[in-house]
């Protein structure tokens, strides 16, 4: 059984304001394990990801980390475990040169020389940056950049990657390039929570979905739970992904992203001139 790499246990924060942004939520994460956390605009889902990465300290309830308790961690020991990409990658590149920004964390955790010139160029080859490692990051599109950001979080060889919102702002190309990247890092090891409001990348991409709604957690199970008309997720803000929805009234049966929706078509067209 995979090992457990974080348990977070009857979490609860309050803003200063007041506001109780989380209640008494658990949420475990395994290794290895592609988990997408969703829910509407401010269900808790940055709060819980910013816990993890010890950002914020919770209000009650218990972090975990590799069954070590984060309480008295900072972001910075964190970060040694769990990479951590912003929704908007120009909040975290501010060096000359795209090697040099990946190379900025292996630096900050004392990686050796030889270590920092491996991992940035094994972080820049899976990115697929490696030929423009010597340009300026802010000159790069908003797909580039967020993959300088998820090479950024890589070199530094975590365990975990959490990403809010990567495809946010990007094109249908650069998104689907960038989960494929996602999905590479995945079976490469690293253990993926990806944070989003796009149930078409949960169906196609996710194992897993974890769901909040006004600080609870409502749903926590494989995307085709969530959307196999079990349970009321408009009352949550969710809507099922246009594909899946298309392919149960043409053809009966869930297709997950387009390319399974066209080979359902091709199949029952095919049977049907058989017939
Ligand atoms: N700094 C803050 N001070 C007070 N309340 C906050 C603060 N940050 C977030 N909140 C509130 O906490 C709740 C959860 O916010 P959070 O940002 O975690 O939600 P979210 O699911 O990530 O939303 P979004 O999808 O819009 O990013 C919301 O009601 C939000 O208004």
């Amino acid at each position: 059984m995979p090992e457990t790499l974080l348990t977070i246990q009857k979490i609860i924060y309050n803003y200063s304001s007041g506001k109780r942004a989380l209640d008494s939520v658990d949420f475990t994460v395994a290794a290895g394990e592609f988990v997408a956390l969703a829910g509407r605009n401010g269900s808790g889902k940055t709060t819980l990801t910013r816990l993890a990465m010890a950002l914020l300290k919770p209000t009650g309830g218990s972090i975990h980390f590799q069954g070590k308790n984060t309480a008295a961690m900072t972001p910075a020991d964190m970060a040694r475990s769990i990479g951590y990409v912003f929704q908007n990658p120009d909040r975290q590149i501010f060096r000359e040169t795209v090697a040099q920004e990946v190379s900025y964390g292996p630096e900050q955790l004392g990686f050796s020389p030889e270590a920092i010139n491996e991992s940035v160029a094994w972080a820049l080859n899976m990115t697929g940056l490696t030929e423009l490692a010597g340009n300026f990051p802010r000159t790069l599109s908003r797909g580039q950049k967020q993959k300088v950001a998820i090479a950024s979080a890589i070199a530094m060889k975590p365990q975990v990657l959490i990403l809010d919102e990567p495809t946010s702002g990007q094109d249908p190309w650069e998104a689907q390039t960038l989960m494929e990247l996602l999905t590479d890092l995945n079976q490469q090891g690293i253990t993926i929570i990806l944070v989003t409001h796009d149930m078409e990348l949960i169906a196609q991409y996710a194992a897993r979905v974890v769901v909040l709604e006004q600080g609870h957690k409502v749903f926590d199970g494989i995307p085709a739970g969530l959307f196999d008309g079990s349970q009321d997720i408009g009352a949550w803000g969710l809507m099922p992904p246009a594909v899946l929805s298309l392919s149960q009234q043409l053809t009966g049966v869930e297709a997950n992203c387009a390319a399974d929706l066209v080979e359902l078509l091709g199949s029952a067209i095919k049977r049907r001139r058989e017939h």
